[in-house]
């Protein structure tokens, strides 16, 4: 469902950021993007909502090459793809329903159903009892499972996360794992860069190490290789 070939990035300045990046994601997998500081995870990542493209090579989701896309034709591709961040993103002034909310009012979907979509996702992150609290009344977990909401609101294919573990204490880090992996077995594809080893030790995923722009390892944490 999401294929790169031969994909190299170097940013605008000069800097290289990735090289020659051959790599296939089924549907339904949960891969976790490892690496030091630097590594080029973040760029990876970009590449797959087009935040960025590829100076060398095809980024293909869903077997079409999204490096073609016209610019009106982006919104259609974000649809289809969650995206949540190390620092949340949430509309301050909004609520946590509204916030959820927004990604359905943008397709102009009726009222009626944004409310029961809205609802059936504020539920699979424990959160219906707080949908009209304002984010800055929430704690930091809260306010990722508010993110999360937000991602798979409109129900995409893929769920990537940025380091979403990055501003929160140990415990709640496994929470927002248990509501990540939650939504993995739901059928969503979910790909996640993180520094959190502990939890990449003691949930067992695919892990996509990347060095210097490079994939330097591709396996199954279970200890055997990954192949397919
Ligand atoms: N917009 C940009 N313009 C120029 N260089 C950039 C840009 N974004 C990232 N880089 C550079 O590209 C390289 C890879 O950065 P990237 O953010 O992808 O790494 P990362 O693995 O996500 O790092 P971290 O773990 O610190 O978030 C780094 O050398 C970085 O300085």
């Amino acid at each position: 469902m999401i294929e790169m070939r031969n994909v190299s990035k170097t940013y605008a300045n000069g800097v290289p950021a990735l090289h020659s990046i051959d790599v296939v994601i089924e549907k339904g997998e949960f891969v976790y993007i490892v690496g030091p500081s630097g590594a080029g995870k973040s760029t990876f990542i970009k590449m797959i909502y087009r935040e960025e493209r590829p100076t060398e090579g095809s980024v293909f989701i869903q077997g079409s090459d999204i490096g073609k896309l016209k610019e009106k034709q982006i919104p259609y591709l974000r649809r289809k793809i969650g995206v949540i961040f190390q620092d949340f993103k949430l509309l301050p002034k909004l609520s946590v329903f509204e916030n959820v909310a927004f990604a359905l009012e943008v397709i102009e979907e009726p009222r009626d159903v944004i409310r029961q979509r809205v609802m059936e996702v504020l539920d699979i992150v424990h959160l219906k009892s707080k949908a009209r609290f304002l984010p800055d009344e929430l704690s930091g977990g809260e306010q990722q499972r508010v993110s999360i909401a937000r991602a798979i609101v409109n129900d995409p294919h893929v769920v990537i996360a940025d380091e979403p573990t990055g501003n929160l204490d140990p415990e709640t880090a496994w929470e927002i794992m248990d509501i990540l992996e939650d939504i993995n077995r739901r059928g969503t594809t979910i790909l996640m860069a993180t520094h959190n080893q502990s939890i990449v030790n003691t949930i067992k995923k695919r892990v996509i190490a990347i060095e210097s722009g490079r994939i330097v390892r591709d396996e199954w944490r279970g200890g055997y290789g990954y192949e397919r």
